[in-house]
């Protein structure tokens, strides 16, 4: 690696000027254009469209944060040297995507001979049409900034990443790939560990190759990944959605992408990332906010829960809804003046049973049984001349309809679960055994669907018959992230909606604190409807420090989640457990002290507790809510503070099923300091090996710990 000379820099600052300068062109190039766009297009509806897509570009680009405009550069060597040669690398991709083979990479590098290329978040033109002043970083050349070596430089003599002070250019570094030289890099290390403030960021600059190679991958691709804290499963799914919008932008243009997170704070938390890669028309939600139809008015207890989020409720739904089909016994008739049109029984049999076995959703085959009908009555009064046209259809269906709802009734999706969770459907011959159908059946069950309060558990089911009347909007790619809590049933309703797309799914077993959560990732990929999806495993963890990472993995064994163990990038931080006489006292204490650092500090207690902490900070005069957050901790997964003030494990530990996932969610949060501060003896499965002893990591371990 190589510090920059002086005159390296101020030829890269000149760089800096050619790019605001094109940043410029750009917005005032894209603001004539709504002008022209509106007045050159063919018809008024191109025009409109045109000048539509033009305004939001020009919006777009006036409204993007000032950042840096490039973030590496690339120069290959020229044509015939030896750092463009491949030959004899085993370098591939680990994922099995389809780049990064040496063939592949042979080419590129010849296509590439002698050039230099700038790679920033976003394209920026040159002047008078000449090559572009910085490529997009989801560009094909710019894999090679992630994915380049010193075993397979892939054609690049020097890849170069500069440092930035906010918007200023304050330094590089260089790698003489194609010297075989290569070393952790001083920058990188800097950006993984510098201090958390505000809202995730996006990691475009310092993507690994394990995560670039899930980002590329195909848009076919179903991929399930798992990945211990902080090994940046959530940026790779950001950035591949990106990535995907980027590459495949056609074929999304009508579906679209969706990220489904696991609640709001964290929907909050990621929600500039994708922005900031200029992509604003991500739709990201909750499962919850995504089938939300009827507001959520009561709780289940756990028993009810688990059998509402069992996968065989679906079969119980099914039946509900299908068994309302009746067997047509008599003649249909329709009587027009003195005509009278008539479908016999066994006709209208057949047209049901037809309609049946061809698994249309529900709705559409009422549809289709009443057009079948009205299908045979039509031949029939022109068999006896009379002339029919759209309008004569249209009356006779419409006439049709008493005996549609005798046959194939129209229903909601609320009403059918209503008759069900009310008792009304019988029990024999179902999947469920009496003790579950005791544990749904409301005690005192509304009179009408329209009355009934509903549970966060409810939505799913009346989505799965929603989903069963008419096919739900699906999307071209899904990714789900914290995919290991969800239960069987919700899994269904994301694969509804990605029946013909793709997903990525992303998880760890060991974080798993819903009572459904997935033991196994074939077992949760299958309930996705991606039963071939292949599992991928990122090990290298880049948010939490060694020493916290070795006492989270002390819980690893009792977690039984059959996870790989990480290894985590970062060597710096602080981990300190500390018994205290009261708690609020300690953790008042560890705050203010974490105060007096950079950074975000968030106090993790157990729900019950959350409140009375955050009143003795206020009390203690602590500015709670700005750089100080108290999180009860079945809000904390996917968020991440510089400085963790952990309060009482043992009270999280005990108050769910599974507590010890939820602590080890906990546990790793912090990105700097992890500050523990308890009264009571820690968790057994937390006691690991005596602290103190030996090097390393537990060096930190204060002395006045208790481990
Ligand atoms: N290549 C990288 N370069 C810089 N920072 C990274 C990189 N990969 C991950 N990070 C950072 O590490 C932190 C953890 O990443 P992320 O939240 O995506 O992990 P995760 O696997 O989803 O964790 P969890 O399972 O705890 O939710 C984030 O601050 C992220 O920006």
């Amino acid at each position: 690696m190589h510090a920059q000379d002086l005159g390296g820099l101020t030829e890269e600052l000149r760089h800096v000027e050619r790019c605001r300068a094109g940043l410029s062109r750009m917005l005032d190039a894209a603001r004539g254009n709504v002008i022209i766009g509106e007045t050159v297009a063919g018809d008024r509806y191109s025009a409109e469209r045109l000048g539509r897509h033009l305004k939001s570009l020009a919006k777009e680009l006036s409204e993007e944060p000032e950042g840096p405009p490039f973030f590496g550069r690339l120069t290959f060597a020229p044509a015939g040297s030896t750092a463009g040669s491949t030959a004899g690398s085993t370098a591939g991709s680990t994922a099995g995507s389809t780049a990064g083979s040496t063939a592949g990479s042979a080419a590129a590098s010849a296509e590439h001979a002698g050039r230099t290329y700038y790679i920033g978040r976003r394209h920026i033109p040159g002047e008078h049409g000449g090559p572009p002043v910085v490529i997009d970083w989801r560009a094909p050349v710019a894999r090679s900034f992630y994915r380049a070596s010193a075993r397979d430089p892939q054609g690049v003599a020097v890849r170069r990443r500069f440092g930035w002070s906010g918007t200023t250019l304050t330094s590089y570094e260089d790698e003489r790939l194609g010297r075989g030289e290569e070393r952790r890099s001083r920058l990188l290390a800097a950006e993984i560990e510098r201090p958390r403030v505000g809202p995730m960021r996006d990691i475009v600059a310092t993507i690994q190759p394990e995560q670039d190679d899930l980002v590329r991958a195909g848009l076919d691709d179903s991929i399930a990944v798992q990945g211990a804290p902080g090994t940046g499963k959530t940026a790779v799914g950001l950035h591949r959605a990106a990535y995907l919008l980027y590459a495949h932008r056609q074929r999304l243009q009508r579906g679209g992408v969706l990220v489904l997170g696991p609640n709001r704070a964290f929907l909050g938390y990621i929600a500039a990332v994708l922005p900031a890669l200029g992509e604003v028309d991500v739709e990201q939600t909750t499962l919850d906010g995504l089938i939300a139809s009827v507001p959520v008015q009561a709780r289940d207890g756990e028993r009810a829960a688990a059998v509402k989020h069992d996968a065989r409720m679906a079969g119980v739904l099914r039946r509900a809804l299908y068994g309302r089909i009746a067997r047509p016994v008599e003649p249909v008739t329709v009587a027009e003046g003195s005509s009278r049109w008539r479908v016999g029984e066994d006709e209208l049999r057949r047209i049901v049973d037809d309609t049946r076995r061809d698994a249309l959703p529900y709705g559409i085959g009422r549809e289709r049984v009443r057009a079948r009908v009205v299908a045979l009555m039509r031949r029939q009064a022109e068999a006896r001349g009379h002339s029919t046209n759209a309008a004569w259809e249209r009356r006779t269906g419409r006439a049709l309809g008493p005996w549609l709802d005798g046959i194939w009734p129209a229903v909601r999706a609320e009403q059918v679960v209503h008759e069900v969770l009310s008792g009304r459907w019988t029990t024999a011959g179902s999947a469920l055994s009496d003790a579950e159908w005791a544990a749904v059946v409301w005690e005192r069950p509304a009179r009408t669907y329209k009355s009934a309060k509903w549970s966060a558990a409810d939505l799913v089911l009346i989505d799965e018959v929603a989903g069963m009347l008419e096919r739900p909007r699906g999307y071209g790619h899904v990714i789900v992230d914290e995919a290991q809590d969800l239960s069987p049933m919700q899994c269904r309703a994301v694969a509804r909606r990605a029946e013909h797309g793709s997903l990525t799914v992303l998880g760890d077993l060991a974080q798993g604190t819903t009572p459904w959560a997935a033991r196994s990732w074939p077992e949760l990929m299958a309930a996705l409807g991606r039963p071939e999806a292949r599992v991928v495993e990122l090990t290298t963890g880049y948010r939490v420090p060694a020493a916290v990472v070795e006492l989270a993995n002390r819980l690893l064994p009792a977690l039984d989640a059959g996870v790989p163990t990480t290894r985590s990038y970062r060597s710096d931080g602080r981990l300190r457990i500390t018994r205290v006489p009261g708690v609020e006292q300690g953790v008042v204490a560890a705050a203010r002290e974490a105060l007096e650092l950079e950074g975000s500090v968030g106090v993790i207690a157990a729900d019950a507790d959350a409140e009375r902490l955050k009143a003795a900070l206020w009390d203690a005069g602590l500015d709670v809510g700005g750089r100080l957050s108290v999180v009860p901790v079945t809000l904390v997964k996917g968020l991440e503070y510089d400085h963790v003030v952990l309060a009482e494990p043992a009270a999280i530990a005990e108050a769910e099923e599974r507590g010890l996932n939820r602590l080890y969610v906990a546990l790793t949060r912090a990105v700097s300091r992890l500050d523990v501060v308890h009264t009571r003896p820690l968790p057994p499965e937390l006691e690991g090996p005596a602290a103190g002893a030996g090097t390393g990591p537990r060096e930190s371990f204060s002395t006045a710990g208790s481990v």
